[in-house]
């Protein structure tokens, strides 16, 4: 039998999912929609508290529903219990028992089910085969690195055979130099694999580098869905250019508009045109400068601005911090945002 999942993988939609902890506190899911398409890699991505481990245990079936449907291609799951929903969960921690090998922790939920010892032992020893840690398929959690223990934990959910991934926080327990290469291999597998992945993270640069699809959320609401480049290129209001970085929100008579730092024009103050804004910090990142500037007419929450510049049109024009430059930008740069209405 192929331990890796024989079905095709399901699409999950949510249908005005709430979720209220206490009565009469905010909700921290707020009715939201979503589709989430099938093989695909997901992110839901917001700031602490936005409701994104809720909505994500919501979907595992850890968490109660309070209003909504949540759907695994077009089978209504909402009220099954976990075990029967087609999911699986990866935890930040990895959640392996210390005392039990890499194969018997793989192997422990097909104990449960009642499958025979050399059965489930294959199936667990097939599984970290394909995550590369045949080798050390006898070692215990402890004698593993967080990298190794990450796949243990890959492998431990794929053997429930499910039809959507769900990890929460997987890479935020490993350090930074792992968290970037094991990032590659949770993409790299999703692909392999061919399965749905949601993954909750509150990093803008982690979901960036892995999602097709990200989900913004805030305040119990979703902001904005979309790939990373449309929302990086077009954020559809001030709190996802914001939480997005790498954005200055500007006032035009217009109305706000957001401008990335790398597309911002900038001039010596003798060149009339543009917003005058004096200089305040000068930062060297390498490959970049990154420059800090205080617009001279505009609202205190709009003042701070930024500009990043190449190293080479940086040295070509050495601007200081106290000087007075010109900012503008190309129409085809602003992108208007939506105001709250
Ligand atoms: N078990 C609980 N009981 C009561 N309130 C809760 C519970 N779990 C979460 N909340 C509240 O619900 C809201 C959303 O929490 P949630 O954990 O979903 O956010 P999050 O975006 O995942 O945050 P973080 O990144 O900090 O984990 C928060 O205001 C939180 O305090």
């Amino acid at each position: 039998m192929n331990a890796v999942a024989p079905l095709p993988p399901a699409a999950v939609e949510i249908v005005a999912l709430s979720k209220r902890y206490a009565p009469g506190t905010p909700a921290a899911v707020d009715a939201i929609d979503l589709r989430i398409a099938s093989g695909s890699y997901c992110c839901l991505l917001g700031p602490s508290g936005c409701g994104k481990s809720t909505t994500l245990r919501m979907i595992a079936g850890h968490e109660s529903v309070t209003s909504g449907d949540i759907l695994l291609d077009n089978r209504n799951i909402t009220n099954l219990p976990a075990a029967m929903r087609g999911t699986a969960m990866m935890f930040q921690s990895f959640a392996l028992f210390p005392h039990l090998s890499a194969t018997d922790n793989v192997a422990f939920s097909l104990k449960m089910k009642g499958v025979g010892k050399a059965e489930r032992q294959k199936r667990a020893r097939d599984l970290l085969a394909r995550v590369a840690m045949g080798h050390l398929a006898e070692r215990k959690p402890g004698e593993l690195s967080g990298g190794q223990q990450q796949r243990v934990a890959l492998a431990r959910a794929l053997i429930t055979e499910p039809r959507v991934l769900l990890l929460d926080e997987p890479l935020s327990a490993l350090d930074p130099f792992l968290r970037i290469q094991m990032r590659a291999e949770l993409r790299r597998w999703q692909k392999e694999l061919g399965l749905t992945f949601v993954h909750v993270t509150h990093s803008q640069e982690e979901a960036m580098a892995l999602a097709d699809t990200m989900v913004v959320m805030n305040h119990g609401v979703i902001e904005q869905v979309g790939s990373p480049h449309e929302i990086y290129n077009h954020p559809a209001n001030e709190f996802v250019a914001r939480f997005m970085g790498g954005h200055n929100v500007i006032d035009t008579p217009a109305g706000p508009i957001a401008v990335r730092n790398d597309h911002m024009r900038i001039a010596a103050d003798s060149q009339a045109d543009g917003l005058a804004a004096a200089i305040t910090d000068v930062e060297y990142q390498g490959t970049y400068v990154l420059l800090g500037l205080a617009l001279e007419a505009a609202a205190p929450e709009r003042r701070n601005v930024s500009v990043l510049l190449g190293e080479a049109a940086f040295l070509a024009s050495p601007y200081a911090q106290g000087e007075t430059v010109r900012l503008s930008w190309a129409e085809a740069d602003a992108c208007a945002l939506a105001v709250a209405p």
